[in-house]
């Protein structure tokens, strides 16, 4: 089968993207490693998939894959930027914000008169089963309004992890200094604990003042990626509940900066909705067979 697609990258995040809006593609796990896959394939940490709307009112239906082991996800930040400036560049839709829906959200993203994307990225979810976490036997740390949890490694290692949804599952932990923090041994422990069901997308967060932070997250499927745009939302909100953030901060990522916005409690009750602003680019089109 001959594929068209388009790689694009949003802070480093990259991406294959397929528009399945004329014929509805059904790829195999193996197909979808290929694609992901950085010498057999074309290479990418996710590969997106757009279709159209299920339901009235929503423009799209957006479909993510992880690269490495082509599972279906539920949610990615940096793959959201990339789909409107896709479904723009490729005359899908004239809209300057465009309603999608995921398996369990629905979210807007809007280009924005600066070249960069906003995205609406839904109200973070901090109810352990959403994830899941199982923190039976755990006693808590609490600190702020929120708290975290001692996560037991290898070595005798415990690290304290703030654990929410942000559709996707994420276990933030706060760090000295990110440029040293060892991600690439302690990143698949915590993604792969027992705790984690499902697994997790672990973040290694360094505050460098209220309204600015560092952030590395070792992706589920994907190992460290240069930037994970649920991992900046779920970051920023967890280090807002324990009181370390203001509502705006700038997050420096290996890929680029992102903005993340949250407003914490909903007047109307619950939780407000985070907002992500960042870059989106094409890199280039291509064919390939599978
Ligand atoms: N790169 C992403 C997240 C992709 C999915 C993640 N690896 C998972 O398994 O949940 C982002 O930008 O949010």
């Amino acid at each position: 089968m001959r594929l068209r697609f388009t790689k694009m990258q949003g802070a480093g995040n990259d991406f294959v993207v397929l528009d399945a809006t004329d014929a509805p593609l059904a790829l195999s796990p193996a197909q979808l490693r290929r694609l992901g896959d950085r010498r057999f394939g074309v290479g990418a940490d996710q590969i997106l998939v757009v279709e159209r709307a299920t339901r009235p009112g929503v423009d799209f239906r957006y479909r993510i894959f992880n690269g490495a082991s082509g599972d279906e996800v539920e949610h990615c930040g940096n793959g959201a930027r990339c789909f409107v400036r896709y479904v723009h560049e490729r005359g899908l839709s004239d809209k300057r914000s465009v309603r999608v829906e995921t398996v369990n959200n629905l979210l807007t993203l809007t280009l924005r008169d600066d070249g960069r994307v906003s995205v609406d990225m839904n109200r973070p979810v901090f109810e352990h089963a959403a994830l899941p976490f199982v923190a039976d036997g755990l006693a808590p740390r609490p600190l702020g309004g929120f708290e975290r949890w001692p996560l037991a490694l290898g070595d005798g290692v415990v690290v304290d992890v703030a654990v929410l949804s942000m559709g996707n599952p994420h276990a933030v932990c706060r760090v000295d200094d990110v440029a040293r923090a060892p991600v690439a041994e302690l990143g698949p422990q915590i993604e792969a604990h027992e705790r984690f069901p499902r697994r997790v997308n672990a973040g290694f967060l360094e505050v460098v003042d209220r309204g600015r932070v560092k952030l590395r997250v070792y992706e589920r499927d994907a190992g460290e990626t240069l930037a994970c745009g649920t991992g900046a939302c779920a970051a920023v909100v967890a280090g807002i509940r324990l009181g370390w953030l203001d509502a705006r901060v700038e997050v420096e990522t290996r890929g680029g900066l992102l903005a993340i916005d949250w407003a914490g409690a909903d007047p109307a009750g619950g939780w407000a909705p985070v907002w992500m602003t960042g870059p989106a680019e094409t890199v280039f089109d291509g064919e390939i067979t599978l």
